[in-house]
């Protein structure tokens, strides 16, 4: 299984219920679509309806053009994290990752909107994630009733969002200086000249919410804590970094997307930890031939934390499916592997972790990850 997320299962529908409307939830899983109804979340909906708003959302997240707008931010907000993480003593390592790329994902939805809508949302969000995998016991005082009640405060908040965008547009009142996702979303039409409803976009919202920051923030934590446990990759990961920074020309500050695309061998870290942690263990495709999982003669040493393994590899088709695959590919692979990468960059060159628990146990459910968050102190030198 491991660097192939390859296994059907079938899961509860919990999760799907709070992410989705309750109220118009119905049960099944996504790929039996056609009697799902098509105002739920990208991930459950009839593949036309899919396809149309794959194409109006997946452009602005992940071309080169959308990249070179984000990578400023997310360089700032990595180094301001790092900073401030190496201020706070013992942290919840994984948590406090979580925070910074949900930021990154509002960033790019949401940047027009001020400080205090943006804490409103993530409170909110929290109360959801929180409740998503709860057993579904809609009663006062369980996680999964509070999930309900926060994905409704959400939905309210961006409303809100919304109706002041829209009447901003319909009163020609000031042409604001940014703009961000939420104005294209208003305005996009497809082909046959159908712009998206209000419960299309907030759905839209409330499903990249999600799927854009645990997935990335569990990569970080485990390359930092990877590269942290073998010395001589960190040393071999640092010596990159800091050629990119003597080469750098006088006058630049900050990361240009060029040069986080000659990496070679931070790119080959990154790759070894989505093989490793296989952050989606499963995706929901019908298996249409037997197929043989846990061959170590695609992975020898699949254990094995090991950058080097990729010098020469060109893996085999469908042994490496970190970000999925076909139409359903993860649109926000590129945007990941930024975020990871730039992370990275300033951690190798100014910072180290020291792990309370070390040897922490570890859990597979939902998620790779040790049970205790990874507690750590992040260290500057
Ligand atoms: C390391 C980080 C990430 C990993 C490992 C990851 C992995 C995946 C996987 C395995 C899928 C399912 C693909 C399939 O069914 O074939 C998926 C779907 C998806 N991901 Fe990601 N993802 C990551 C980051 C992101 C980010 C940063 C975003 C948003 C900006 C994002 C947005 C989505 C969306 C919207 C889908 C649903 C696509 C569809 O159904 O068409 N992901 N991701």
């Amino acid at each position: 299984m491991f660097g192939s997320p390859s296994i059907i299962v079938t899961t509860p529908d919990t999760c799907r219920k709070v992410l989705n409307d309750d109220e118009h939830f119905k049960p099944g899983w996504p790929l039996s679509t056609e009697e799902l109804s098509g105002r739920n979340s990208f991930i459950t909906i009839p593949s036309k309806d899919h396809k149309r708003l794959r194409k109006l959302t997946a452009a602005p997240i992940n071309g080169h053009e959308a990249l070179s707008n984000y990578i400023e931010y997310i360089e700032e907000i990595s180094k301001t994290t790092l900073d401030k993480l190496s201020k706070m003593g013992e942290i919840e390592f994984l948590n406090q990752l979580r925070k910074l790329t949900f930021r990154i994902i509002m960033f790019i939805f949401l940047s027009s909107e001020s400080e205090s809508i943006l804490e409103a949302l993530e409170k909110e969000y929290t109360t959801l994630n929180h409740g998503l995998r709860a057993m579904a016991i809609n009663i006062p005082g369980f996680a999964f009733h509070r999930a309900l009640k926060a994905r409704k405060n959400l939905v309210a908040v961006f409303q809100a969002i919304i109706d002041e965008r829209r009447a901003v547009k319909r009163d020609g009142v000031a042409i604001k200086a940014k703009s961000d996702i939420m104005d294209d979303l208003l305005e996009v039409k497809d082909e046959n000249g159908r712009k998206l409803t209000d419960e299309e976009i907030i759905d839209l919202l409330i499903m990249y919410l999600n799927a854009g920051h645990e997935s990335s923030a569990h990569t970080i934590m485990w390359a930092t804590v990877l590269l942290q446990q073998n010395p001589e990759i960190f040393q071999k990961a640092n010596a990159e970094q800091e050629e990119i920074i003597k080469k750098r020309p006088a006058g630049q500050n900050g990361l240009t997307l060029k040069e986080t695309r000659k990496m070679p061998y931070l790119s080959q870290v990154v790759d070894e930890t989505l093989r490793w942690v296989t952050f989606s263990f499963v995706v929901f495709r019908e298996a249409i031939s037997d197929c043989k999982i846990n061959d170590p003669k695609v992975w020898p040493e699949p254990m094995k934390f090991n950058p080097s393994r990729w010098d020469d590899l060109a893996p085999k088709a469908g042994t490496f499916l970190p970000f999925g695959a076909g139409s359903r590919l993860c649109p926000g692979n590129d945007l990941a592997k930024l975020e990871i990468s730039i992370f990275l960059h300033h951690f190798l060159l100014g910072y180290r972790l020291e792990r309370t628990n070390p040897e922490c146990l570890v859990q597979f459910l939902p998620h790779r990850r040790p049970k205790d968050a990874c507690l750590a102190r992040v260290k500057k030198i």
